[in-house]
């Protein structure tokens, strides 16, 4: 095993060889391994999804560090990829952030975020955050990097600043954050171009763009965040997104019509979904054991 590289180096190894790495969220395993056949490089778990998608409830710090260690067992047991998750605000004090890296060291995550709202939390983009000091903030960063048992676990400090104290004090925060021992920063809710240069310029670490839909962030390209020097994007929930209207579509039109006909042709093939799990290559290692039973 000694040639193996942690997920916490695989990470690493991606953001210094993609400009900017683009993290796609994957809601589940399956999906994961798409987003790795198609040819990305790193997969994000949210914390959004984990809520909505795997226990019904919003975004509000409802799930537990069990709920999510359990989708990134999932997840990383099926992909080879590095896996980033959202910590949200971990889940306490210093204790318990520290066993939140080690959960999810052990479960296979290249790294996660952990945020500067109160445990009383929302989506970054929804009006009305209320955030802790950077005082707080610092001691979960330090609380994060102190109980790392894999010196590559990658920890991303996020700041919600942005909205309630202004570009300045959300850069403040972001530089007491690097100083404390994060590795890149999450700038979230950002409304601009211009202000993530402004991050950028002020940190040496790493600055991460969220790209999500429906929310304060226009949908930038990936080529304009490069040019105000963003090294990671990140498209936490938009496969997601898509799979839910689809799958809305075909409820109200079996629904309607009595059969699937009219949806048919918006559905993945049954030959489609088995290549991506390697299908035929399972059946034919049963088939050749049945053969030699014979
Ligand atoms: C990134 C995020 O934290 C998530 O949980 O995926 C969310 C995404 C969203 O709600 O669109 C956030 O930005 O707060
Ligand atoms: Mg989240």
């Amino acid at each position: 095993m000694a040639n193996v590289k942690s997920a916490g180096a695989l990470l690493r190894q991606a953001i210094k060889d993609n400009h900017p790495l683009q993290l796609v969220g994957t809601i589940n395993a399956y999906t994961a391994l798409m987003a790795e056949r198609v040819g990305h490089k790193a997969l994000y778990l949210s914390g959004a999804g984990v809520a909505n998608a795997s226990f019904g409830l919003p975004d509000l710090g409802m799930t537990s560090l069990n709920d999510v260690c359990e989708d990134i067992r999932r997840i990383t047991g099926a992909t080879e990829l590095p896996l980033l998750v959202d910590a949200d605000t971990g889940w306490g004090g210093a204790f318990n952030i520290a066993r939140a890296v080690k959960e999810m060291t052990n479960a296979g995550a290249a790294g996660f975020h952990i945020e500067d709202q109160v445990a009383q939390k929302r989506c970054g983009h929804r009006p009305n955050k209320e955030i802790v000091s950077l005082e707080e903030m610092v001691d979960r960063v330090k609380a994060s990097v102190d109980a790392r048992t894999d010196e590559n676990f990658f920890i991303m400090a996020r700041t919600d600043a942005l909205q309630q104290q202004g570009l300045e004090a959300a850069i403040e925060r972001a530089l007491a954050c690097e100083a404390a021992g994060a590795d890149a920063i999450f700038a979230e809710a950002v409304y601009t171009l211009e202000q993530y240069q402004a991050f950028t310029n002020a940190l040496k670490v790493p600055v991460l763009a969220n790209i999500t839909e429906f929310g304060q962030t226009p949908l930038f390209n990936k080529a304009e965040l490069a040019g105000v020097g963003v090294d990671m994007v990140l498209y936490p929930l938009s496969a997601f997104r898509a799979m839910n209207k689809a799958a809305l579509n075909v409820y109200e039109s079996i629904l309607a019509n009595g059969d699937q006909k009219a949806v048919v042709d918006s559905m993945q093939t049954r030959a489609e979904l088995y290549d991506f799990l390697n299908y035929h290559s399972y059946e034919q290692k049963l088939d050749a054991l049945f053969a030699t039973k014979k």
